[in-house]
Protein backbone atom coordinates (compact mmCIF):
# COMPACT_ATOMS: atom_id res chain seq x y z
CA UNK A 1 0.00 0.00 0.00
CA UNK A 2 0.72 3.73 0.37
CA UNK A 3 3.68 4.80 2.83
CA UNK A 4 1.56 6.67 5.91
CA UNK A 5 3.46 7.84 8.92
CA UNK A 6 2.57 9.16 12.07
CA UNK A 7 3.90 12.83 11.36
CA UNK A 8 4.74 15.19 8.46
CA UNK A 9 3.49 15.08 4.83
CA UNK A 10 2.50 11.75 5.27
CA UNK A 11 0.93 11.83 8.58
CA UNK A 12 -2.15 10.88 10.07
CA UNK A 13 -4.14 14.16 8.43
CA UNK A 14 -3.34 12.97 4.89
CA UNK A 15 -3.88 9.57 5.43
CA UNK A 16 -7.67 10.04 4.27
CA UNK A 17 -5.95 11.00 0.64
CA UNK A 18 -4.96 7.42 -0.19
CA UNK A 19 -7.25 5.79 2.43
CA UNK A 20 -10.54 6.83 2.17
CA UNK A 21 -12.05 5.04 5.04
CA UNK A 22 -9.82 6.87 7.53
CA UNK A 23 -11.75 10.51 6.74
CA UNK A 24 -14.72 8.34 7.48
CA UNK A 25 -17.41 7.65 10.81
CA UNK A 26 -16.60 5.45 13.38
CA UNK A 27 -12.71 5.86 13.43
CA UNK A 28 -10.52 4.77 16.85
CA UNK A 29 -9.00 5.61 18.86
CA UNK A 30 -11.58 7.58 21.25
CA UNK A 31 -11.25 9.81 24.26
CA UNK A 32 -13.15 7.54 26.85
CA UNK A 33 -15.05 10.28 28.71
CA UNK A 34 -17.46 9.37 31.94
CA UNK A 35 -19.95 11.71 30.63
CA UNK A 36 -20.71 9.43 27.54
CA UNK A 37 -20.54 5.91 29.13
CA UNK A 38 -23.43 4.00 29.73
CA UNK A 39 -23.28 0.88 31.91
CA UNK A 40 -24.28 -2.77 30.18
CA UNK A 41 -25.18 -5.24 32.39
CA UNK A 42 -25.12 -7.28 29.81
CA UNK A 43 -21.17 -7.29 28.97
CA UNK A 44 -20.01 -10.58 30.13
CA UNK A 45 -15.96 -10.77 31.62
CA UNK A 46 -14.00 -11.56 28.65
CA UNK A 47 -13.14 -15.18 28.31
CA UNK A 48 -9.89 -16.07 26.44
CA UNK A 49 -8.79 -19.92 25.85
CA UNK A 50 -5.14 -20.90 24.85
CA UNK A 51 -3.28 -18.16 26.12
CA UNK A 52 -1.22 -19.87 27.75
CA UNK A 53 1.29 -20.42 25.24
CA UNK A 54 4.32 -23.73 25.79
CA UNK A 55 8.00 -22.46 25.69
CA UNK A 56 8.32 -25.06 22.99
CA UNK A 57 6.12 -23.18 20.72
CA UNK A 58 7.72 -20.22 19.30
CA UNK A 59 5.95 -16.84 17.93
CA UNK A 60 7.64 -13.95 15.53
CA UNK A 61 8.62 -11.03 16.70
CA UNK A 62 8.34 -8.42 14.20
CA UNK A 63 9.37 -4.89 13.69
CA UNK A 64 6.94 -3.53 10.66
CA UNK A 65 7.78 0.32 10.55
CA UNK A 66 4.71 0.97 12.66
CA UNK A 67 4.68 -1.05 15.54
CA UNK A 68 6.63 -3.99 17.23
CA UNK A 69 4.61 -6.82 16.50
CA UNK A 70 4.41 -10.33 18.03
CA UNK A 71 2.73 -13.08 16.15
CA UNK A 72 0.36 -15.32 17.93
CA UNK A 73 -1.51 -18.95 17.22
CA UNK A 74 -4.94 -19.39 16.08
CA UNK A 75 -5.78 -21.98 18.76
CA UNK A 76 -5.42 -18.70 20.96
CA UNK A 77 -9.26 -17.01 20.65
CA UNK A 78 -12.00 -15.31 22.34
CA UNK A 79 -14.96 -17.26 23.32
CA UNK A 80 -17.44 -14.97 25.21
CA UNK A 81 -18.35 -13.26 21.86
CA UNK A 82 -21.36 -14.23 19.97
CA UNK A 83 -18.87 -15.69 17.87
CA UNK A 84 -15.09 -16.80 17.92
CA UNK A 85 -12.41 -14.37 17.60
CA UNK A 86 -9.36 -16.01 16.94
CA UNK A 87 -5.77 -14.24 18.09
CA UNK A 88 -3.74 -12.87 15.29
CA UNK A 89 -1.30 -10.92 16.57
CA UNK A 90 -0.20 -8.09 19.43
CA UNK A 91 1.31 -5.02 19.08
CA UNK A 92 2.35 -1.64 20.96
CA UNK A 93 2.07 2.31 20.27
CA UNK A 94 4.28 4.65 22.56
CA UNK A 95 5.44 8.13 23.11
CA UNK A 96 9.22 8.87 23.15
CA UNK A 97 11.80 8.22 25.88
CA UNK A 98 11.58 12.57 25.81
CA UNK A 99 7.59 12.57 26.14
CA UNK A 100 6.57 8.79 27.90
CA UNK A 101 3.13 9.52 26.44
CA UNK A 102 2.23 7.61 23.84
CA UNK A 103 -1.77 5.12 24.34
CA UNK A 104 -3.73 5.47 21.51
CA UNK A 105 -7.22 6.03 23.78
CA UNK A 106 -7.36 8.17 26.62
CA UNK A 107 -9.42 7.66 29.90
CA UNK A 108 -10.94 11.66 30.41
CA UNK A 109 -8.31 13.07 28.38
CA UNK A 110 -5.71 11.05 30.32
CA UNK A 111 -2.87 10.16 27.93
CA UNK A 112 -0.65 6.51 28.93
CA UNK A 113 2.88 5.95 28.33
CA UNK A 114 1.71 3.11 26.16
CA UNK A 115 -0.80 1.17 24.90
CA UNK A 116 -1.19 -2.86 23.85
CA UNK A 117 -3.44 -4.42 21.24
CA UNK A 118 -4.34 -7.85 21.41
CA UNK A 119 -5.94 -8.62 17.76
CA UNK A 120 -8.68 -11.04 16.72
CA UNK A 121 -10.67 -12.40 13.78
CA UNK A 122 -14.12 -14.14 13.37
CA UNK A 123 -12.95 -17.44 12.85
CA UNK A 124 -16.43 -18.36 12.86
CA UNK A 125 -17.28 -16.68 9.73
CA UNK A 126 -13.99 -15.51 7.79
CA UNK A 127 -11.08 -18.00 6.98
CA UNK A 128 -8.36 -15.44 7.74
CA UNK A 129 -7.45 -11.80 9.00
CA UNK A 130 -7.18 -10.70 5.62
CA UNK A 131 -10.85 -11.37 4.92
CA UNK A 132 -12.31 -10.07 7.97
CA UNK A 133 -10.33 -6.78 8.37
CA UNK A 134 -12.65 -5.02 6.19
CA UNK A 135 -16.19 -6.58 7.61
CA UNK A 136 -18.35 -5.16 10.18
CA UNK A 137 -18.32 -8.21 12.36
CA UNK A 138 -14.42 -9.07 11.31
CA UNK A 139 -12.02 -7.97 13.93
CA UNK A 140 -11.78 -7.97 17.83
CA UNK A 141 -9.00 -6.12 19.65
CA UNK A 142 -8.55 -6.03 23.07
CA UNK A 143 -6.92 -2.51 24.31
CA UNK A 144 -4.55 -2.50 27.55
CA UNK A 145 -3.37 0.69 28.63
CA UNK A 146 0.13 0.94 29.82
CA UNK A 147 1.63 2.78 33.17
CA UNK A 148 5.24 2.97 34.46
CA UNK A 149 5.66 1.13 37.54
CA UNK A 150 6.52 -2.22 38.65
CA UNK A 151 9.06 -4.38 36.25
CA UNK A 152 6.74 -6.36 33.97
CA UNK A 153 8.27 -10.29 33.76
CA UNK A 154 5.41 -10.97 30.98
CA UNK A 155 6.59 -8.10 28.82
CA UNK A 156 10.44 -9.20 29.35
CA UNK A 157 9.49 -12.40 27.90
CA UNK A 158 9.57 -10.63 24.40
CA UNK A 159 11.43 -7.23 25.09
CA UNK A 160 14.93 -8.84 25.82
CA UNK A 161 14.83 -9.64 22.10
CA UNK A 162 14.20 -6.21 21.07
CA UNK A 163 17.34 -5.81 20.05
CA UNK A 164 17.40 -7.92 17.11
CA UNK A 165 14.40 -6.33 15.35
CA UNK A 166 16.12 -2.49 15.59
CA UNK A 167 14.63 -2.33 12.01
CA UNK A 168 12.01 -2.11 9.81
CA UNK A 169 11.40 -5.72 8.08
CA UNK A 170 13.60 -7.59 10.79
CA UNK A 171 11.84 -10.56 12.80
CA UNK A 172 13.24 -12.89 14.56
CA UNK A 173 11.55 -16.13 16.13
CA UNK A 174 11.11 -16.15 20.41
CA UNK A 175 9.81 -18.88 22.83
CA UNK A 176 6.22 -18.49 23.14
CA UNK A 177 4.72 -17.63 26.41
CA UNK A 178 1.79 -17.53 28.88
CA UNK A 179 -0.43 -14.47 26.87
CA UNK A 180 -2.68 -13.82 29.59
CA UNK A 181 0.03 -12.21 32.28
CA UNK A 182 0.36 -9.18 29.68
CA UNK A 183 -3.58 -8.53 30.53
CA UNK A 184 -4.37 -6.91 33.60
CA UNK A 185 -5.98 -8.77 36.41
CA UNK A 186 -9.56 -8.39 36.10
CA UNK A 187 -10.81 -8.71 32.51
CA UNK A 188 -14.17 -8.33 33.68
CA UNK A 189 -14.19 -4.40 33.83
CA UNK A 190 -13.48 -2.83 30.29
CA UNK A 191 -14.93 -0.05 28.49
CA UNK A 192 -16.68 -1.74 25.17
CA UNK A 193 -17.28 0.56 21.86
CA UNK A 194 -18.01 0.26 17.97
CA UNK A 195 -14.63 1.43 15.82
CA UNK A 196 -12.00 0.78 13.41
CA UNK A 197 -7.94 0.08 12.80
CA UNK A 198 -5.98 2.83 14.14
CA UNK A 199 -4.17 2.79 11.18
CA UNK A 200 -4.76 3.14 7.11
CA UNK A 201 -6.88 1.11 5.59
CA UNK A 202 -8.58 2.15 9.33
CA UNK A 203 -11.58 -0.13 8.43
CA UNK A 204 -14.48 -0.02 10.56
CA UNK A 205 -14.45 -3.38 11.46
CA UNK A 206 -13.37 -3.36 15.10
CA UNK A 207 -14.84 -4.42 18.31
CA UNK A 208 -13.17 -2.42 20.96
CA UNK A 209 -12.71 -3.83 24.18
CA UNK A 210 -10.52 -1.62 26.19
CA UNK A 211 -9.74 -2.81 30.33
CA UNK A 212 -10.16 -0.37 32.87
CA UNK A 213 -7.01 -1.33 34.62
CA UNK A 214 -4.07 -0.12 33.56
CA UNK A 215 -0.69 -3.09 33.25
CA UNK A 216 2.49 -1.45 34.53
CA UNK A 217 6.00 -1.45 32.91
CA UNK A 218 9.11 -0.29 34.53
CA UNK A 219 10.97 2.95 33.38
CA UNK A 220 13.60 1.29 32.22
CA UNK A 221 11.35 -1.22 30.26
CA UNK A 222 9.82 1.87 28.59
CA UNK A 223 13.17 3.21 28.00
CA UNK A 224 14.09 0.00 25.93
CA UNK A 225 10.77 -0.11 23.85
CA UNK A 226 10.74 3.98 23.29
CA UNK A 227 14.28 3.89 22.02
CA UNK A 228 15.65 0.86 20.26
CA UNK A 229 13.79 0.54 16.93
CA UNK A 230 14.27 2.27 14.10
CA UNK A 231 10.88 2.70 11.22
CA UNK A 232 13.70 3.03 8.71
CA UNK A 233 15.65 -0.21 7.29
CA UNK A 234 18.96 -1.04 8.38
CA UNK A 235 20.64 0.03 4.63
CA UNK A 236 19.13 3.35 5.22
CA UNK A 237 21.68 6.39 5.95
CA UNK A 238 19.62 7.87 8.12
CA UNK A 239 17.85 6.35 10.77
CA UNK A 240 14.40 7.25 11.67
CA UNK A 241 13.60 6.24 14.99
CA UNK A 242 10.13 4.66 15.78
CA UNK A 243 8.45 6.26 18.43
CA UNK A 244 5.31 8.06 18.86
CA UNK A 245 3.09 5.67 17.09
CA UNK A 246 -0.31 6.48 18.42
CA UNK A 247 -3.14 8.32 16.22
CA UNK A 248 -5.13 10.76 18.59
CA UNK A 249 -8.64 10.26 19.62
CA UNK A 250 -11.47 10.55 16.85
CA UNK A 251 -14.49 12.02 16.73
CA UNK A 252 -17.51 9.63 18.56
CA UNK A 253 -20.25 10.27 15.66
CA UNK A 254 -23.40 9.77 18.00
CA UNK A 255 -21.30 6.85 19.53
CA UNK A 256 -21.79 5.27 22.73
CA UNK A 257 -19.19 3.28 25.03
CA UNK A 258 -20.61 0.92 27.06
CA UNK A 259 -19.38 0.06 30.46
CA UNK A 260 -19.29 -3.42 32.13
CA UNK A 261 -18.93 -1.88 35.60
CA UNK A 262 -20.22 0.79 37.84
CA UNK A 263 -18.29 2.84 39.97
N1 LIG B 1 -4.28 -0.46 16.30
S1 LIG B 1 -4.84 -1.61 15.36
O1 LIG B 1 -5.94 -1.11 14.57
O2 LIG B 1 -5.17 -2.76 16.21
C1 LIG B 1 -3.55 -2.12 14.29
C2 LIG B 1 -2.37 -1.42 14.19
F1 LIG B 1 -2.17 -0.28 14.87
C3 LIG B 1 -1.33 -1.88 13.40
F2 LIG B 1 -0.19 -1.16 13.33
C4 LIG B 1 -1.46 -3.04 12.69
S2 LIG B 1 -0.09 -3.60 11.76
O3 LIG B 1 0.97 -3.79 12.73
O4 LIG B 1 -0.46 -4.76 11.03
C5 LIG B 1 0.48 -2.36 10.66
C6 LIG B 1 -0.53 -1.86 9.73
O5 LIG B 1 -1.70 -2.53 9.64
C7 LIG B 1 -2.68 -3.73 12.72
N2 LIG B 1 -2.76 -4.86 11.92
C8 LIG B 1 -3.91 -5.68 11.74
C9 LIG B 1 -4.97 -5.04 10.89
C10 LIG B 1 -4.48 -4.91 9.48
C11 LIG B 1 -4.20 -6.25 8.86
C12 LIG B 1 -3.57 -7.23 9.79
C13 LIG B 1 -3.07 -8.45 9.31
C14 LIG B 1 -2.48 -9.38 10.18
C15 LIG B 1 -2.38 -9.08 11.53
C16 LIG B 1 -2.84 -7.87 12.02
C17 LIG B 1 -3.47 -7.00 11.16
C18 LIG B 1 -3.71 -3.28 13.56
F3 LIG B 1 -4.86 -3.96 13.66
ZN1 LIG C 1 -2.95 -0.92 17.66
Amino acid sequence: GVKWTYSGPEGEHHWSKHYPFCGGAFQSPIDIQRDFLQYDPNLLPIEIQNYNLSSSEQLTLGNNGHSVQLSLPSSMYISSLPQRYSAAQLHFHWGSSTLPSGSEHTINGKQYPAEMHVVHFNSDKYPNISMAMDKSDGLAVLGVLMELGEFNPAFDQFLKYINGIKYRDQKLQVPAFNIRELLPSRLDEYYRYDGSLTTPPCYPSVLWTVFRRPITISPKQFQTLASTVYSSHAQESASVPLAGNYRKPQQMDNRVVLVSFQE
